[in-house]
Parts: C-alpha cells; sequence; structure tokens
C-alpha cells in the first residue's frame, strides 16, 4: 500500500515512524511545505519526498492529512484537482476538531462535487513507538477494503476503536491530549521528588515505572472488574502516608483541575471544528 503524508510534523512523524517498526509494509509519499522535515522523515523511514500535494494524492491508496486544522482548508484547495481523476485515494484527517462533514464542505467549494472516502482518526503521539490509543470513524461511502486498511495502520501502531464521530472531542481529550498532561505531571512529580534530594533522573525513573506499572495494574484488573477506585484502597493504608498525600492533593483541586482539563479540551475541539 503507498501511504502519502501531507504535512510531516510531530504526530505524522509519530506515526510514520512507529508503522516502519512493524510490519504493516507501507511504502510512503511525503510532502511538507518545510522541505527540510519532509526530508529528514524520508531518510528516518525509507520513504520518499513528493515534489507537491497533487502528486501524493494521485500516486497513493491512503494519504494522511498531518496538518493544523486551521492549515486543513488550505491543503484541502490543493487536494481537491487531483480527486477529480477516476482513483481516489482514501483521505485520513487527524486533525483535532474537523468534522467529516467540514472536511466535505471545504473540498465541495473546491469544486469536488462527490465525496471522497473521507476517514477521521485521532491518534497519540505514543503512535511513535506503537502504543497509540486511536479513535477512527469513516464517511458512509468507505468501501470496507479500505476502511479495514485504515484501520489495520493505526492497529499497527496501537489500539484503536471504531467511535462515533459525536465522541471525538472527548476522546481527543482522553487519548489525544492526556500524553501531554501526563508527561506534565511526570515533570512534576520529579520535580517534588529533586526537593526533597533525589536527583532529576532518580526521581523521574521512580514516576515513571510507578506510572507504566500502575497503567498495567488497571489494564490486567479491569479483566476482573476490578476499579481504579479499589486499587486506591489497596494503596492507602488507615492512618498511612498514601491518605495523606491523596487527600492534600485532592484538597489542592486534583480531580477539578482534571475534569477541567477535559472540558477545556473538548470546548476547543469543537470551536476548532468548521
Ligand atoms: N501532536 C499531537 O500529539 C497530535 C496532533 N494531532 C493533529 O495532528 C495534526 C498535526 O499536528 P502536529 O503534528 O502536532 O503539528 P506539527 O506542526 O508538528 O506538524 C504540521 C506539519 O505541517 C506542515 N505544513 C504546514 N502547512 C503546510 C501545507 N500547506 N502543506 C503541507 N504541509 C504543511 C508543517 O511544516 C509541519 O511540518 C493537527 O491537525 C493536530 O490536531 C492529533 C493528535 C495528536
Ligand atoms: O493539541 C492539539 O490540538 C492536538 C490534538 C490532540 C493532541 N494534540
Amino acid at each position: 500500500m503507498r501511504l502519502g503524508v501531507i504535512g510531516t510534523g510531530a504526530m505524522s512523524g509519530a506515526i510514520a515512524r512507529g508503522l516502519t517498526k512493524t510490519d504493516n509494509a507501507a511504502q510512503f509519499v511525503l510532502f511538507d511545505v518545510n522541505d527540510a522535515a519532509a526530508h529528514t522523515l524520508a531518510t528516518d523511514i525509507g520513504g520518499e519526498v513528493a515534489p507537491d500535494i497533487e502528486t501524493v494524492v494521485k500516486e497513493c491508496d491512503l494519504v494522511i492529512l498531518g496538518v493544523k486544522p486551521h492549515i486543513q482548508r488550505l491543503v484541502l484547495q490543493e487536494v481537491a484537482p487531483a480527486l477529480t481523476s477516476s482513483k481516489r485515494p482514501g483521505i485520513i484527517s487527524i486533525a483535532a476538531g474537523r468534522t467529516l462533514t467540514a472536511i466535505f464542505q471545504d473540498l465541495a467549494e473546491f469544486g469536488v462535487s462527490e465525496c471522497p472516502p473521507l476517514i477521521r482518526v485521532m491518534p497519540n503521539v505514543n503512535a511513535q513507538i506503537g502504543m497509540s490509543a486511536s479513535a477512527i470513524c469513516f464517511c458512509p461511502n468507505v468501501a470496507d477494503d479500505m476502511r479495514a486498511s485504515a484501520i489495520s495502520i493505526f492497529e499497527a501502531i496501537g489500539e484503536c476503536i471504531e467511535l462515533p464521530e459525536a465522541s471525538f472531542s472527548v476522546f481527543s481529550a482522553l487519548a489525544g491530549a492526556s500524553p501531554a498532561w501526563f508527561f506534565q505531571i511526570l515533570d512534576s512529580f520529579a520535580r517534588a521528588g529533586v526537593k526533597h534530594g533525589l536527583t532529576k533522573k532518580q526521581a523521574l525513573q521512580a514516576v515513571t515505572q510507578s506510572m507504566l506499572g500502575s497503567a498495567r495494574m488497571v489494564q490486567i484488573e479491569s479483566e476482573k472488574d476490578t476499579v481504579p477506585s479499589e486499587l486506591i484502597d489497596r494503596v492507602c493504608s488507615p492512618g498511612g502516608t498514601t491518605i495523606a498525600g491523596l487527600l492534600a492533593a485532592q484538597a489542592a483541586g486534583l480531580d477539578s483541575a482534571l475534569v477541567q482539563a477535559v472540558d477545556a479540551t473538548v470546548l476547543r475541539d469543537q470551536e476548532l471544528g468548521g
């Protein structure tokens, strides 16, 4: 399969680098207005750089639009003329907020009368190490074999679930954006460790391994229907250290900070939608 990438930045770079470590045999055709970015990725993954967007669209079976949401319309203007030929690739948008309807409306304004096979995916940056949590949804006209190809790409670089488009905003918060929050949480914990005398490296190693183990514990225990609050109780000894720390964090607004993070992300995702 020939997989096009328009916009070879952080997220598409993570997808491409993650995919090359799997047995998913995609051949990459890349384009970026920043020629150096496209060439760096091409060198890393063994792909080719196309001279323009039209070439990517004409040569590929699936094309990932990896540009920022506010740039996507500009790119669609260049994608549109190439969609008039008989062979139309599947167009995969990974942009936050941008709905399938908004994408087709843009294409229609640029002269595309028949909706191409449009696919929307919300991946995350952990795709680079095969650990993305991705959601996918499709326009009704996407053929079964194309659906399977798209799903296979995102299953190769982590988990991929089919989700109604209406749920994409919240998924974007919980899975697309949350890696940044987890990185922030790890960094904040590590700084607290430094405050109490550990080196940054020691502190980061301690919290990273604890977070990894805790996430895995939740996954494994959920198979027995154990919920996180039960796991919390197992750690909090009566009158012990953990409950003191947990209550202090809650008094400082831990729960509401996380809900507010999700609320703000959902709102911003919806603002970017048009
Ligand atoms: N960074 C992340 O963790 C995630 C990002 N996304 C989505 O992925 C998309 C890309 O985000 P990032 O990779 O973070 O951005 P980025 O800024 O790292 O990459 C965007 C790339 O697009 C290129 N570009 C800009 N204008 C262009 C044009 N007219 N034609 C071709 N290339 C052009 C830029 O040179 C840049 O290399 C966004 O729509 C974002 O919502 C989705 C999930 C997670
Ligand atoms: O910050 C953003 O808008 C993108 C979407 C999810 C993660 N990064």
